[in-house]
């Protein structure tokens, strides 16, 4: 399964290479500048034969170190390559001075990226994960210059090859770090950053040995557009187990079946869904999903819906009493039972075969909902806490933080995850959505899942993992009403038979998800998910 490194994973794996003698540095930036180039050319084909026009700009280091190996071997291909330096190039040290030192050709400085004829392709090798402070202007300044080459002049666009990540990508947060933009009014700034994210993105980025989180969070994917891995030669890590939760202190990518050939369906996700032979109802688990009052069913019964086609055995909507006739014209499959207050479902509880639950989608926020959330967690079930669940516990956290138990699963949006982590959610320029979610996961003592199209999985223990709705497998689609609800449902039909960790069901769940949406395809409502979900289960040979 796919890891997501972080920039400091990586320095380590390649010193572990230098020191151990396995590879020099000068080698693994050859690798890295003759990967970059045939990965280029594999994705653009038609760039193979004939001789083109590259403007390479290469930084003050080692990722200018790999421009300068491109460079070149543009050069052996016949290209005609302009290569453009920021700084002093006689100030590159190490091996990135070696390799300017291969280069024969001239360097010209930024300020001429706007002068000669329109190139085929533009190479960013300015800053790779090294980047420490806001990028220069004048690197975007010269970004633009060059693709301005082409405005107005027939033929193909330029294309943009990021070597390692588009520079002002932070690899370990996917935000971008912009220069501040002086004396301009607040509306200009702003139009300025989102100018600038436009002229940064690449149309294929080539990075080394592994992703890195950058790749996948935040503005990552819309940087990087295409992203592509390239062997340098260093020691793969040992991959995780898909049906165990990854270790401490690394992050796995979610599904990383559609992204490479490693992972059968049979193990993952499959392992978590085949029910095994001679089981019964029961074995596969009871999920009771607790709903609000009149008129505000509809959640709890998506979820429900959701709990019982994605395995649970039994599934049981709670309502008051008030909401029994609404939710009877609704429900064939799911049970109902009357709940009138903390007391009824405590009672409920009282049955041990009820073994997941879901409390938050369409409950209303209030005490009401706090005392449920109470009883329910005090019964130690596998519990999906989303929604008003979350928002009921706005004004004191810490409360419930206090009642949760390593089986539950908190489903926050960002919204929700700002009133439970109001700290966590004002993050510094170094702290990623996954540096957030695992401290939240520590802070509540239960897996915090934090949607979003870049969605992260954190477990108290320090384990995270990050499923990534891009790069071939986006759903913009899925941002539909009750699409959470469904969700909540997925995760507590997952856990209800209590053999998988909730770390995994949540992973999982994240996973089928996206793939339900993108089965179902453009028109999706909510109800959809769950009746495509057959679909799915035959596509993955259950
Ligand atoms: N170390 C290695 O063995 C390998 C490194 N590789 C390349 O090396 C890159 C990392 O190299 P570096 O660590 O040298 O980092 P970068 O080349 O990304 O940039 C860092 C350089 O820019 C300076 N800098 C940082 N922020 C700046 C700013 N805002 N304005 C001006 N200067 C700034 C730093 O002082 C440093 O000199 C990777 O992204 C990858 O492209 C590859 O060649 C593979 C092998
Ligand atoms: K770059």
């Amino acid at each position: 399964m796919t890891e997501l490194l972080s920039v400091a994973q990586m320095r380590a794996a390649e010193a572990e290479a230098m020191r151990s003698g396995a590879a020099t540095g000068l080698q693994l930036m050859e690798r890295a500048g003759r990967g970059a180039v045939a990965a280029m050319l594999e994705e653009w084909p038609d760039l193979v034969a004939g001789r083109w026009r590259a403007v390479v700009l290469c930084g003050p280091g080692n990722n200018g170190g790999d421009g300068y190996v491109v460079a070149r071997r543009l050069a052996d291909r016949g290209w005609a390559v302009e290569v453009l330096a920021l700084g002093d190039p006689a100030r590159l040290g190490g091996d990135a001075a070696k390799m300017r030192a291969l280069w024969t050709g001239p360097v010209a400085g930024l300020d001429e990226a706007g002068a000669g004829p329109r190139p085929g392709l533009l190479v960013d090798a300015l800053f790779g994960t090294g980047l420490t402070r806001p990028l220069p202007w004048e690197a975007i300044t010269a970004m633009r210059a060059v693709r301005d080459r082409a405005a107005g002049q027939p033929g193909e666009r330029c294309r943009v090859l990021a070597i390692d990540c588009p520079s002002g990508l932070n690899c370990d947060t996917g935000r971008v770090d912009l220069p501040p933009s002086g004396d301009d009014a607040p509306e200009d700034a702003e139009a300025r950053s989102h100018s600038a994210i436009g002229i940064l993105s690449a149309d294929l980025t080539v990075t080394f040995h592994a992703p890195k989180r950058g790749h996948y969070l935040e503005a990552g994917p819309g940087l990087c557009q295409r992203l592509r891995v390239v062997d340098i030669g260093l020691e793969p890590s040992e991959a995780p187990s898909p049906v165990e939760p990854p270790a401490s202190g690394r992050v796995r990518l979610v599904g990383a079946r559609s992204c490479a050939a490693d992972l059968s369906g049979d193990l993952w996700p499959g392992q978590l869904l085949r029910p095994g032979a001679g089981d019964h109802k029961y074995r596969r688990g009871h999920v009771l999903v607790v709903s609000g009052g009149v008129g505000r069913g509809g959640a709890a019964r998506l979820a429900a819906r959701t709990a019982l086609r994605i395995g649970a055995g039994l599934v049981t909507i709670g309502c008051p009493p008030a909401a029994l006739q609404e939710n009877a014209a609704r429900l064939d499959a799911v049970m109902l039972r009357p709940l009138r207050d903390a007391a009824a479902l405590e009672a409920l509880l009282s049955d041990p075969r009820i073994s997941g639950l879901v409390l938050g989608p369409g409950a209303g926020v209030g005490a009401r909902t706090r005392e449920m959330v109470g009883v329910a967690l005090a019964a130690r079930r596998g519990t999906v806490l989303d929604a008003d669940a979350l928002t009921s516990f706005a004004e004191a956290p810490e409360e419930l933080f206090a009642q949760l138990h390593p089986g539950c699963v908190l489903t926050p949006h960002d919204g929700e995850f700002a009133r439970l982590f109001p700290d966590l959610a004002r993050r510094d320029r170094q702290t990623s959505r996954v540096d957030a979610a695992l401290a939240a996961a520590a802070r509540a003592g239960a897996v915090v899942l934090l949607k979003g199209v870049d969605t992260v999985i954190a477990s108290p223990e320090g384990r995270a993992a990050v499923h990534v709705a891009a790069y071939g497998r986006s759903a913009p689609w899925l941002g539909t009403a009750g699409a959470g609800d469904v969700l909540s449902g997925m995760i507590a039909g997952l856990l209800a038979p209590g053999a998988s960790a909730p770390q995994v069901a949540a992973e999982a769940a994240a996973w089928l998800h996206v793939e339900a949406a993108r089965r179902f395809g453009p028109g999706l409502i909510a109800e959809d998910l769950p009746e495509i979900l057959p679909a799915v289960f035959r596509d993955l040979g259950l």
